[in-house]
């Protein structure tokens, strides 16, 4: 019911059309066992009568009737595989946008990192792919079962009419209750395949590995080919097992039913119709038409290729879609709900207020944290791997919403605002940006994606945010300058050194800055820099972002000192705050680590030296 619900967004022509074909491809295989009965009923008198008499007649009728039921079959054929393949096309493209606006809901990201919403993204996207078992070829199969439903109906009501009564109702209840017998196991069996979904995503995820550049590099120098080929064998295994127990179990034990039970009530049937055709109580035409009737009843027991497994695999896939929904729909209602608009915000202060946060499952990363940041200055936070400054700016950006406490803009809880909206307001280059396979003026505009739209505005727009960058002279050094691709896997592409891709990424925050973000976050946006490169930055940066809220966080010391305010960060708390002077006099945990590093540098310039 939940496909059939589905059905009718592929167009009612189209599904109009299908119903109408199959209603003809179940009505012609019964008229064609009519009309084939009836021309050996009609052999002996018309070879009797000879040429031109009735009967023979009668008989070229009936062949031409049978010749016309049995070459409607054979059209009707392609037609109905190519209004299934529209049907099942125009379902999956509409599951497709489902899937993807389900999947883009929510402002926030815990969603999507969420196992159980990935193993059923993961299925989705599985199915879809395969076509074959789609929630539109369960669509398009159900569809296709109106032939064949309406094919037993009628080829057991012919043995009804042709021989005894209760041929028809005997063979409709035996071929029924096998058909559902075997739906029940194929359900059990494709529950069974769902639930290895987080087992296959590992073994696609090893496959995948083996397959693409990504860590060709790893794979190759510490020598791990075999190991990950025989981890991703053992992983298919594992994923496999279960589904081929499952497999015996389930089909071999049913199959072997149907076909002892179809042989017995056949063998019943058949040895009466032939004893009433000896006794001289039916015909021979009537003999051969409960013959090839029942045959044609009993076929809806055995495994229908167009439907079976694409219904139920379609189906689950479509389960996981409406999951995947559900899931979205509720973070969605956490993330977008408020109404609130954040335009112009913050303008004095931005304020974490005991602020709590743990990744789900997962220990807490900040505890009662207290931070206030003042807009329009640069404030730099520092602390040891793992302490959670990462995860305070996903915070900010509303990726992630605190367990408990609030960050407000000027007083206001940033939760009355759409995630969305307020993430407008903020431009963030994480540590693992992402480095879009796409040309460079797409890499910056992206900061104010809208501005693509404008390609004049766009193009000087980026080319002043990678001269401020650094950048200028990287991308006139490229084949096609802005239009080049940044990934050698397309024609014409480069790739280009971690320093130049942290340039484009500072590029596009500042772009991001240009087309209205007010608050600006770099993780560590300088660790790919040489240290010349990083000092030039840092001076041109704090000149380029006066007037914007800024937050940097680095692990050089080089690059926090000449923040306006330096916080350090520490089992989830703020424990120190203050300039670079008042820290260093206050002879602390940044004191500390600031003359750690600074004597490493130190060694290394005398070493250097030496
Ligand atoms: N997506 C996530 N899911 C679960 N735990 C996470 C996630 N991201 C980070 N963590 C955990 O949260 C803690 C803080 O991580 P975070 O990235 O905020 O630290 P950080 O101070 O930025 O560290 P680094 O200096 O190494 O970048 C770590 O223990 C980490 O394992």
């Amino acid at each position: 019911m939940r496909i059939l619900h589905l059905v009718p967004d592929a167009g009612w022509s189209l599904v109009t059309s299908a119903v109408l074909v199959q209603i003809a491809a179940g009505i012609l295989p019964v008229a064609f066992i009519l009309a084939t009965s009836a021309v050996v009923a009609r052999v002996p008198d018309a070879v009797a009568g000879g040429l031109g008499s009735a009967a023979w007649s009668d008989l070229r009728t009936n062949l031409i009737l049978a010749a016309a039921a049995f070459f409607g079959v054979q059209l009707l054929l392609p037609v109905q595989e190519l209004l299934g393949n529209l049907i099942r096309r125009r379902l999956d493209d509409l599951v497709r946008d489902r899937l993807m606006a389900a999947t883009q809901a929510s402002g926030g990201v815990a969603v999507m990192e969420d196992p159980e919403l990935l193993d059923h993204v993961a299925d989705a996207k599985d199915r879809l792919r395969t076509e074959m078992w789609s929630p539109g070829a369960a669509g398009a199969g159900q569809i296709a079962l109106i032939s064949r439903y309406l094919q037993t109906v009628l080829a057991a009501g012919v043995t009804s009419v042709a021989f005894v009564w209760w041929a028809g109702p005997a063979l409709l209840v035996a071929a029924l209750t096998i058909r559902f017998g075997y739906r029940l196991g194929l359900s059990v069996f494709t529950e069974v395949f769902r639930s290895t979904a987080r087992l296959r995503r590992r073994s696609e995820y090893l496959r995948t590995m083996l397959l693409q550049p990504a860590a060709a590099k790893e794979l190759r120098v510490f020598g791990l080919l075999p190991w990950l080929k025989q981890e991703y064998t053992t992983a298919a295994m594992d994923a496999a097992h279960p589904v081929w127990r499952a497999r015996r179990r389930l089909f071999y034990g049913p199959y072997i039913l149907y076909v002892l039970v179809a042989f017995a009530l056949l063998g019943v049937l058949l040895t009466g119709a032939a004893q009433a055709t000896a006794a001289g109580l039916l015909g021979l035409g009537g003999l051969i038409l409960v013959f090839q009737a029942s045959l044609a009843a009993m076929r809806i027991g055995g495994f229908i290729a167009e439907s079976d497994v694409a219904t139920e695999q379609g189906l689950n896939a479509y389960r996981s879609v409406e999951r995947i929904e559900r899931m979205s729909e509720a973070a969605a209602r956490t993330t977008e709900s408020g109404r609130g608009d954040p335009a112009g915000l913050p303008r004095t202060v931005l304020r974490f207020d005991k602020v709590s946060f743990a990744y789900p499952g997962g220990p807490p990363v900040l505890n009662d944290l207290d931070l206030t940041i003042e807009a329009g200055r640069s404030l730099a936070i520092v602390g040891l791997n793992g302490a959670g400054k990462t995860t305070l700016v996903k915070l900010l950006a509303r990726l992630y919403e605190p367990t408990s406490g609030a960050i407000t803009a000027d007083g206001v809880d940033i939760r009355t605002f759409p995630a969305t909206a307020w993430q407008r307001r903020v431009a963030a280059i994480f540590q693992d940006f992402t480095h879009f396979e796409l040309p460079v003026r797409d890499n910056v505009a992206f900061g104010a994606v809208e501005m693509l739209t404008e390609p004049e505005r766009a193009d000087k727009v980026v080319r002043a945010a990678l001269e401020k960058a650094g950048a200028a002279d990287v991308v006139d050094r490229l084949p096609r300058g802005l239009e080049t691709p940044l990934s050698r896997r397309y024609a014409g592409g480069a790739e280009l050194s971690g320093g130049q891709w942290q340039r484009i990424a500072i590029a596009r925050a500042l772009v991001a800055v240009e087309g209205g973000a007010s608050i600006l976050v770099l993780d560590e946006p300088t660790a790919n820099l040489d240290v010349r490169s990083e000092v030039a930055f840092f001076e041109r940066f704090l000149d380029l972002t006066r007037g914007v809220t800024s937050l940097v966080i680095s692990h050089r010391f080089s690059t926090v000192r000449r923040a306006d305010r330096i916080v350090v960060l520490e089992h989830g708390r703020v424990v120190e705050e203050g300039t670079h002077e008042e820290l260093l006099a206050l002879d602390g945990r940044y004191a500390e680590l600031f003359r750690l590093q600074a004597a490493r540098f130190t060694e290394e310039e005398v070493e250097g030296c030496e």
